[in-house]
């Protein structure tokens, strides 16, 4: 629908004899019944009733009485007013950001086209209204442009590059390369451990930044994770930025991995992990070694979040919804970095198939699941509140969203890290031989050891696992964090971040800093026995375990860290006690981290593997 405004006809209405309503309805006549009849129900009690349309609408009639003036402006007048109003409208935006269409098109089509009435009467309607469309818009992209750069802006004195300061389109194309690890990782070498990644975001490599900015005291959740699902009404745990609203929705979840119901999840991994060694023991020649742990963690977490229903080992990705989870991770890391955009498109049919085909399998698995009722205590069972620990139990939207989160959250992330470890480990034959020495030593054939008994004992175990996750943190650019809004900016030890702006730790560069641990880029599982006085060292080492933050740090860290490692210690130990492994012949041990891609939680290429019975 095309909007014309006759403002000669509307200018002539008497201004004392109408309200702003009924100038309102007489405008939406004339512009074809743009506006509802909600819209033009007439004035409310509060100002809150009142939709944003009404309220630009409102504005828009406040300034009728002023229409026949505007005829008598000199142009450079004209132009001045189109120029302020499009400052205005990027401060308004800037500010507020509006979230829905129809106050996108007030701002972007309405309000330049009444505005053309000024610049009309001195050039005519096709010269004025392309002037003036033309002026607002050169001025809005400007000032958009100039602001981030200006001493005027909060961040101004954090370096960056330029493309970097100005947008977060950048971003987007870095993030769509994969590399974002290691972009970020060349700034922060290039521009010192503070560096601007986008107009209002800042990403650190300080150590002594975690605690101010993860911690307790620290800020909450910054709005990326709001974009990354499409602003839902009923967030998943991930998302809550309100602190007070995250610990609520937090309690299930850490009552579903406190060291009891660790113990009881123990026959599921069992059950999965003895799987995974009968496939892997069924298959000739060489293995993609990545992709059946992928399909083993995947499985097991769909046991935990829906009791059952996932059987990549067993069939495959028959139902495509692997390759989904997969597709919707890039597309979920793309959005992250302009959340506002997903506000106007998210209702676009096609926008966020894998999300939604996703989270339709998850809308069946529970409808399944709440039919079963709980057969063994999984994680639904808690979240659920099955237990009754709650006085009111969570409706089911709100379990599907967590279940959903369970299966992202919990799988691609054990999955990479343990991969990471058969990579490093086959690459590193001492490594691997003192682990296969510690795992022949408590788990020797016949010993069951799918039974995580020993594991405290096992230090090396520890150490490999440690290590990888130090070289290979699953999270690498980090989780967003931001100041509350209305209290004010963060102090980050030498660093201050306004209210407003964004600030993500970035793991990768902290875990590879030589401030932090000494060989940052070397697999030396050593030097966490030689940290903890288990190991001399003939060379002093740098050791900061502060540093050292693979699962996120403070309150919102990560919620599955106990399950995730025990899952991984169970799975090393079955495969070592049961197989030897090498990498294939032919295989270039250097392919892993060129395939190796940021998508928010790292994703790999193939582990090519050959896999030999011990027994
Ligand atoms: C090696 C395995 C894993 C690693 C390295 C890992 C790492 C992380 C990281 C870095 C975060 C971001 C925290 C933040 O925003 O600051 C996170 C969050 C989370 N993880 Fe994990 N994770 C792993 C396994 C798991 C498992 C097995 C689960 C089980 C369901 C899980 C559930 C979650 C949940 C629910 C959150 C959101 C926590 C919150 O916002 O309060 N993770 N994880």
């Amino acid at each position: 629908m095309t909007l014309t405004v006759d403002t000669d006809a509307i200018s002539d209405l008497p201004a004392q004899s109408y309200t702003t309503f009924d100038r309102m309805r007489v405008c939406n006549v004339r512009m074809g019944g743009f506006l509802s009849k909600r819209d033009l129900a007439g004035p409310r009690t509060s100002t809150a009733s009142i939709t944003p349309i009404q309220q630009t609408m409102a504005v828009l009639s406040c300034l009728q009485p002023l229409l026949p003036k505007i005829n008598n402006l000199l142009p450079r007048d004209a132009f001045l007013i189109v120029g302020a109003s499009a400052l205005i409208t990027h401060l308004i935006w800037n500010r507020w950001e509006p979230t829905s269409l129809p106050m996108v098109g007030t701002f972007f089509i309405l309000l330049p086209s009444v505005l053309s009435s000024v610049s009309v009467p001195h050039y005519g309607i096709m010269l004025g209204s392309g002037i003036t469309f033309l002026t607002f818009f050169g001025t809005l992209f400007s000032s958009i442009v100039l602001y981030p750069l200006s001493p005027f802006h909060p961040l101004v004195r954090y370096p960056g590059p330029l493309l970097c300061k100005v947008s977060k389109l950048w971003m987007l194309s870095v993030v769509s390369s994969g590399k974002q690890h290691l972009y970020i990782q060349s700034l922060h070498e290039r521009y010192g451990d503070a560096v601007r990644v986008g107009p209002n975001e800042v990403s650190i490599r300080s150590a002594s930044c975690i605690l101010p900015l993860m911690g307790s005291q620290g800020c909450p959740k910054g709005p990326m994770f709001a974009g990354r699902a499409f602003h839902p009404k009923i967030p998943a745990l991930v998302g809550y930025r309100n602190a007070a609203d995250h610990v609520r929705r937090r309690r299930p979840w850490n009552r579903a991995f406190n060291t009891t119901a660790l113990k009881e999840y123990q026959p599921i991994i069992a059950r999965r992990v003895s799987q995974l060694t009968e496939v892997l023991g069924k298959q000739k020649g060489v293995v993609d070694l990545e992709q059946w742990i992928s399909f083993f963690t995947y499985d097991f977490m769909g046991d935990m979040a829906f009791g059952g229903g996932t059987e990549m080992m067993r069939d495959g990705d028959n139902d495509g919804l692997w390759r989904a989870l997969r597709d919707g991770m890039r597309l979920s890391q793309m959005y992250e970095n302009v959340p506002w955009l997903t506000y106007y498109i998210k209702d676009i049919p096609f926008v966020g198939k894998d999300s939604k085909q996703f989270r339709g399998m998850a809308l069946g698995r529970t409808a399944e699941r709440y039919k079963k009722g709980s057969t063994s205590k999984d994680l639904f069972y808690y979240l659920s509140n099955e237990d009754g620990a709650e006085k009111v139990s969570p409706p089911p939207a709100v379990v599907i969203s967590d279940g959903v989160l369970a299966l992202v959250a919990g799988s691609d992330t054990t999955a990479s890290t343990l991969s990471n470890l058969f990579w490093c480990l086959m690459g590193h034959a001492e490594a691997y031989k003192r682990l296969q020495v510690e795992v022949d030593r408590y788990y020797p054939p016949g010993e069951d050891a799918l039974n995580p008994v020993h594991h405290p004992n096992m230090v090396f175990l520890d150490a490999v696992i440690n290590e990888t996750l130090r070289l290979f943190p699953v999270v690498p650019s980090g989780s967003q964090r931001s100041p509350e809004a209305g209290k004010g900016g963060k102090l980050l030890g030498l660093y201050y971040l306004p209210e407003g702006n964004q600030a993500r730790i970035h793991f990768w560069s902290v875990h590879r800093d030589p401030r932090n641990f000494s060989h940052p880029t070397a697999f030396f599982p050593d030097r966490w026995l030689i940290a903890e006085g288990l190991q001399e060292s003939p060379d002093e080492l740098v050791h900061n375990a502060n540093a050292f933050i693979p699962f996120s740090f403070g309150p919102a860290s990560c919620v599955g860290k106990n399950l995730a490692l025990v899952e991984m210690r169970i799975v090393v130990c079955e495969l070592m006690q049961k197989f030897k492994m090498r990498f294939a012949d032919n295989y270039d041990p250097a392919e892993w981290e060129r395939a190796m891609e940021d998508r928010f939680v790292v994703t790999l290429g193939h582990l090519p593997a050959i896999l030999e019975r011990r027994d």
